[in-house]
């Protein structure tokens, strides 16, 4: 049996870490949406043989059990003592290790595919714990629906679907390593956000609201390293985005808009001026 999934990579449209957890992880407080940017996952699992195999269309990405949807094959594979070789086909358009959980959204569509797949029963909550063991963005992208994360990325609580918007993405010529800048962070430094805000906005539909409490602690942290975040980012608001703001640990900048003309013109300035620049919409 075969059949593809797709994989929306995230934006975190809100991101704080309020403290550090006794084994180092952090505590998020995050408000994350899956936008029309996606992979695509294709799964074909062959009865009575045994193994997984992973390609992609990158050259780059690993195929064994470094690469995140590997991983999600095997956990379920075992846990569930199944006797079958599983093929995964990975078509990445979510640029890699760009703050927007590629390689989460590729593991997490594996576990919704394989469930299905396999009859297994599993509700999004039972797949969501099992995304955990593999990376702290799996729960969320197991969803793939607006929601407030908290905890070590193993809360998610769902919101109530966005207000139509376009974004704009901007991903420069930059790869950032995650722990590199969560390493750098001193809690004790960073003006924490408030998060009661932009929940209110969200349940209110509230466009403006929304703009308006965007935020990201590490966006400081990567910009200082890589200041091109930063210019990049003040110019899409020049342009005329409704707010613009680092995703993740970065590199990758969005800029909102109520209008899809704006939009278009932020692509066109950003064109020539950063790497990769995509034009999309929530989900
Ligand atoms: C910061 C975010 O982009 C927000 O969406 C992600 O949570 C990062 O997700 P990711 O790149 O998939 O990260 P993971 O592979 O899960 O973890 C990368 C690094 O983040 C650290 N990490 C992860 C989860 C967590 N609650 N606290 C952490 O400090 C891990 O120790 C690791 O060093
Ligand atoms: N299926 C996959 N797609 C992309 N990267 C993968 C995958 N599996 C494993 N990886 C590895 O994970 C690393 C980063 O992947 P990814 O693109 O998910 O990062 P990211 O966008 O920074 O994620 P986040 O927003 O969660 O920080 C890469 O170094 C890559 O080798």
């Amino acid at each position: 049996m075969e059949i593809t999934e797709k994989a929306p990579a995230k934006l975190n449209l809100f991101l704080d870490t309020p403290f550090n957890h006794p084994d180092g992880l952090q505590e998020w407080n995050m408000v994350m949406t899956s936008v029309d940017l996606a992979d695509y996952v294709k799964i074909n699992v062959v009865p009575n043989k045994v193994g997984i195999k992973v390609k992609t269309n990158t050259g780059f990405l690993p195929n064994d059990s470094r690469n995140l949807a590997y991983q999600a094959a095997r956990i379920l594979q075992e846990r569930f003592k199944i006797r079958a070789k599983v093929m995964i086909e990975i078509r990445k358009h979510i640029p890699v290790a760009a703050g927007m959980g590629g390689g989460s959204s590729d593991a997490a569509a594996v576990l919704r595919g394989l469930n299905r797949i396999w009859k297994l029963g599993l509700s999004l909550e039972e797949l969501a714990k099992i995304g955990l063991e593999i990376d702290s963005d799996v729960p969320f992208c197991v969803y793939g629906q607006t929601a407030h994360v908290v905890g070590k990325g193993e809360q998610v609580i769902p919101l109530k679907k966005l207000p139509p918007m376009w974004i704009v993405i901007a991903k420069p010529k930059l790869s950032v390593s995650t722990p590199y800048i969560l390493n750098k962070l001193n809690h004790d430094n960073i003006q924490h956000l408030k998060i009661e805000r932009m929940l209110d906005a969200i349940d209110k539909n509230d466009f403006d609201g929304i703009c308006a409490s965007v935020g990201n602690v590490l966006e400081q942290v990567t910009g200082k390293e890589y200041p091109e975040i930063l210019q990049i980012k003040e110019r899409m608001v020049k342009y005329g985005a409704n707010a613009a703001q680092m995703s993740g640990t970065g590199p990758t900048v969005f800029g909102i808009c109520s209008k899809s003309t704006r939009a278009k013109h932020i692509v066109n300035s950003l064109k020539g001026f950063c790497h990769e620049v995509y034009l999309v919409r929530t989900l």
